[in-house]
């Protein structure tokens, strides 16, 4: 896509859309970036904060509205009900469900051409959800899925085995939810089979898989919510979108294989999903896939014919 082109970011008064925005207008490739969000007061402030950030890169920060917003080249979606302590995700689905129905209706006509990159929670539940309302192909809606986790599971080995995190090469799969899981068989550093490093012969990975599991509840109890880092994860994804960059990350998009949306390794390039990638998963690994397929299939079910 050339500078320039139209970013909308719903929900961007809020914690993460405008953590999103932070993240983007730190990036090099200047957008015009559209906030909206139904609190207009604190969006506007949002706006003019954010605008104050961006001279360096040159990005455009203003508000939009929703129907402005249906025409960018990448919409996000960051609206809705966040976690209270203690919550699960799942528990948000019922009201975020209402929120983002209302906000696809605002939204059309939407550009036919547009990437939804979806981030609001239940992610993969609503992922599925907005690619049938929007009827923009499955390749266009993707989900920042296990994006954050897989950040917060490289950041864990990067200390243990004393490498750069971009070195490493480690997923975590299924769900950005409860049932979400290490694909420990596939995972690299340097292309040497992560488990070949002698540190990893000591460590417990259940306890790992379960504390990243868990950091954002840990977050959410100490102060309320998490933002910068899926702020960050954001602007990623967004930047391989905006600049066809064609990375690899884990995300949450359709899988034939799975017949359905899931959280998975997928090239990201300006059109959305260029290529789902099926890594070699063992017996175990297989199973929590087709555990979090199912669980994310059930949820979606109720909303989806
Ligand atoms: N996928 C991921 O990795 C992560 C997802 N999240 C999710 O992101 C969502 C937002 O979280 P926060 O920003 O912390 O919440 P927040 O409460 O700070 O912000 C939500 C924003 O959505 C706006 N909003 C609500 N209904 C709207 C509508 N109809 N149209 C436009 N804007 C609307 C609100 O006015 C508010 O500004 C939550 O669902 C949370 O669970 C949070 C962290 C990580
Ligand atoms: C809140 C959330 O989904 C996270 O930080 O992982």
């Amino acid at each position: 896509m050339a500078p320039g082109c139209k970013v909308a970011v719903i929900g961007s008064a809020g914690n993460v859309g405008a953590s999103v925005v932070f993240s983007l207008v730190n990036t090099t490739y200047p957008a015009d970036i559209m906030m909206v969000d139904v609190n207009q007061r604190l969006v506007r402030g949002q706006a003019m904060d954010l605008a104050d950030a961006a001279w360096p890169t040159g990005h455009r920060v203003r508000t939009a509205n929703l129907k402005e917003a249906g025409q960018a080249d990448l919409i996000i979606i960051t609206a809705g009900a966040r976690q209270q302590p203690g919550e699960l995700r799942d528990g948000l689905l019922d009201r975020n469900y209402e929120i983002l129905h209302s906000i696809l209706s605002g939204l059309k006509p939407v550009n036919p051409n547009a990437v939804v990159l979806m981030i609001s929670n239940p992610v993969d539940v609503l992922t599925g959800i907005a690619q049938n309302i929007t009827g923009l192909p499955k390749s266009q809606v993707f989900g920042s899925g296990t994006l954050l986790d897989s950040g917060r599971l490289r950041n864990y080995l990067a200390k243990l085995i004393n490498v750069r995190q971009t070195s490493i090469h480690c997923h975590v799969l299924g769900e950005h939810g409860d049932s979400q899981f290490v694909g420990w068989s596939s995972a690299r550093i340097g292309g040497v089979k992560l488990d070949q490093f002698p540190e990893m012969q000591t460590i417990d990975k259940a306890k790992i898989e379960h504390d990243i599991a868990r950091t954002a509840y840990d977050i959410i109890e100490a102060k309320g919510a998490t933002y910068y880092g899926v702020g960050v994860c954001g602007a990623i994804l967004a930047t391989s979108v905006l600049q066809n960059q064609h990375d690899i990350r884990s995300v949450c998009c359709h899988s034939t294989k799975w017949g359905g949306y899931v959280s998975t390794p997928a090239v990201i390039c300006s059109r959305g999903i260029d290529r789902v990638l099926e890594l070699d998963l063992d017996n175990e690994e297989t199973e929590k896939m087709e555990h979090a397929v199912e669980r994310i299939k059930g949820q979606t079910k109720r909303f989806v014919e």
